[in-house]
């Protein structure tokens, strides 16, 4: 019988351990030289490229009795790959910096090449390059490249009054499926997320530990005139004040065009002992869905994904949920609770 826990890390040199990992990378179809020297070589047909990174930290962003190599490789994929699809730019390339004990299993190392693997993959990115060190924890740092294709960027700064905020993928999904974590699984091994129950608690679950970006839909947002847009990582009111900041509007959330999104999070709320405040709350400021949120300008046919979540108006530059001040909760900020 395999053992799926042999070898370990440091039974392997590095250049055995960057072998086993090597072929399980994406190519990308923008990529002309990948891993192997001292740097890789990609095609900007555009002249021009975004590029962004994003660290996952052990214990901070994911635990390991939850979150397995292939997840966490995935997650790290989509939050690289969300920020480049909110420039309204498509993706095409990604470095990954790795830092692992020596004490990890091997296989959870090819695991995480496999998870960005699948999120890379389908949009052609390549994982060009990156770093191997050890360390105590393990820290798993992308950086992420993409292609404008001839059109201008999508910032944060563009918002106008009278145009429309929309939103394109899940929310409050992510928080959900952490607060099921963490109100069942404390010491439990990692949820086989094929051993979690069918239905809403399990994508839940899996809306945490491989959240998904519509990564096709910050391009086609570009296409149709967005505005400004991003991606929500720190939760939907924190990264809407952002976005108000920026373009100095008043960017109003309306909780009537999201009561949908909190009755699907109730039965997560149930099964931690809370109620519809609590799934609201998951709504309004969990982080790491990545969906994207844009401003459209009024009568623009919203793009296949995006929905109408509340209007931008003149100043003061801020958020408001119907109206009113949120308060100082919005969402995640890692030294300010
Ligand atoms: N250490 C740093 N040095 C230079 N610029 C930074 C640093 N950290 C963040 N920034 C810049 O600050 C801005 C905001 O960063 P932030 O990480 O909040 O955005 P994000 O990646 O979209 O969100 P999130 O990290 O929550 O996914 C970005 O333009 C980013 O490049
Ligand atoms: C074990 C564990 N505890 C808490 C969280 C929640 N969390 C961590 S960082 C972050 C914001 C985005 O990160 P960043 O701003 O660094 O991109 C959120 C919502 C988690 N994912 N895992
Ligand atoms: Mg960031
Ligand atoms: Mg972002
Ligand atoms: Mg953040």
């Amino acid at each position: 019988m395999t053992d799926a826990t042999r070898p370990l890390v440091r039974d392997l040199s590095e250049d055995e351990l960057l072998a086993r990992i090597f072929p399980l990378l994406p190519g990308g179809t923008a990529t002309l030289l990948g891993p192997g020297d001292d740097a890789a070589v990609v095609a900007a047909p555009d002249a021009r490229f975004v590029v962004t990174t994003d660290v996952l930290v052990e214990d901070r962003h994911f635990r390991r009795r939850w979150s397995d190599g292939r997840d966490v490789g995935a997650r790290a994929a989509t939050a690289n790959l969300a920020d480049v699809a909110a420039m309204g730019a498509r993706p095409t390339s990604l470095v990954v910096s790795l830092v692992v004990p020596g004490d990890l299993p091997v296989g959870w190392v090819t695991g995480l090449a496999r998870g960005l693997a699948e999120v890379c993959a389908p949009v052609g990115a390549g994982v060009v390059g990156g770093d191997l060190s050890g360390g105590d924890a393990v820290v798993v740092a992308v950086t992420a490249h993409g292609d404008l294709e001839g059109r201008a960027p999508v910032t944060r700064a563009g918002a106008r009054p009278g145009d429309v905020l929309a939103y394109a993928g899940h929310r409050g999904l992510s928080a959900a499926g952490l607060a099921l974590l963490d109100a069942g699984a404390a010491g439990a091994a990692a949820p086989d997320l094929d051993d979690v129950p069918d239905g809403e608690l399990a994508a839940c679950v899996a809306g945490y530990l491989r959240p998904t970006s519509p990564l096709a839909a910050g391009p086609e947002a570009a296409r149709r005139g967005a505005t400004a847009m991003l991606d929500v990582s720190d939760g939907l009111l924190r990264d809407a004040g952002r976005l108000a900041r920026a373009s100095g509007v008043r960017v109003d959330v309306a909780t009537a065009e999201l009561a949908a999104d909190v009755d699907r999070l109730l039965p997560a709320a149930h099964a931690v002992g809370r109620g519809r405040d609590a799934a609201l709350g998951w709504v309004l400021t969990g982080g790491e869905d990545h969906g994207l949120l844009a401003t459209f300008p009024p009568g623009v046919e919203l793009p296949e994904g995006f929905r109408r979540i509340g209007q931008v108006l003149a100043g003061p530059a801020g958020v408001t949920v119907d109206g009113e001040d949120p308060g100082t909760h919005t969402g995640w900020d890692h030294f300010a609770g």
